[in-house]
């Protein structure tokens, strides 16, 4: 497929949900499922994915700051990952995996707390202008579960503290997205066993190959 100039010859797929939703989870099971299949992966995460966009996570997940500084951030981080990461894997031909892309920032910034959309697709017109993931697996379930989940493994970080009206806000904004694009983004129904998950995700990788 040519994205830009560029041949981008592999596959790009984004793991999306609210926080504690599982994503982190079927991550692993894609990549060996991949792998399983001669597929070269590579696996990455947003905000981060190099040592710039790392820092820049750290920040993010810690530091109070004006949500357009936020908004910023999250858009540099990406850039960074789009130059040394995501494109040369692409271009490669290797499938990319990554644990949130920019439907993450409409989500948080603009469902959850409310930056004007505009802002956010003027960004995305600026950093990646032609490249959209292949497959979006939107992994939803009430906020509820996703607490309950969070609340049983580790410490919280700045996101995970928000109430519980910003997460409801954060799904509705996914959901939103998914009924807009239902070609691209494919719900999942977390709130089922990791088996039945997996099982889903099996059917629908096929479909990529
Ligand atoms: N379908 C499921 N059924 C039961 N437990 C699950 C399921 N999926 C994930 N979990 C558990 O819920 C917890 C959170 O899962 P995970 O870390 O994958 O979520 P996440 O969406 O990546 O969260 P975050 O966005 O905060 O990183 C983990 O302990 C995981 O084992
Ligand atoms: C990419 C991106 C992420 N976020 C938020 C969503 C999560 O709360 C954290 C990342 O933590 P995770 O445990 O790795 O999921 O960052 C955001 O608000 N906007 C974004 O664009």
């Amino acid at each position: 497929m040519k994205r830009g100039a560029t041949q981008l010859t592999g596959k790009f797929i984004t793991f999306e949900g609210i926080d504690g939703a599982g994503k982190s989870t079927h991550i692993g099971f894609v990549r060996d499922w991949l792998a399983g299949r001669g597929k070269r992966v590579v696996a990455t995460r947003e905000p981060g994915g190099t040592a710039l966009g790392e820092k820049l996570r750290a920040l993010l997940l810690h530091e109070t700051m004006h949500l357009e500084t936020e908004a910023l951030l999250m858009f540099a981080s990406r850039r960074e990952h789009l130059a040394q990461v995501i494109e040369p894997a692409l271009a490669r031909g290797d499938w990319v995996l990554s644990d949130r892309f920019t439907d993450a920032s409409f989500a948080y910034q603009s469902g959850g707390r409310g930056l004007d959309r505009a802002k956010l697709e003027a960004l995305e017109a600026w950093v990646h202008p032609r490249l959209q993931p292949d497959l979006t697996l939107l992994f939803d379930v009430p906020l509820a579960v996703a607490r309950e989940r969070l609340d049983a493994t580790r410490s919280l970080d700045k996101f995970e503290r928000e109430e519980a009206d910003f997460f409801e806000k954060c799904r509705n904004e996914y959901l939103r997205r998914a009924a807009q694009d239902p070609g691209r983004i494919v719900v999942v129904d977390s709130t089922r066993s990791i088996p039945a998950i997996q099982e889903q995700l099996g059917h629908v990788l096929e479909k990529l190959l």
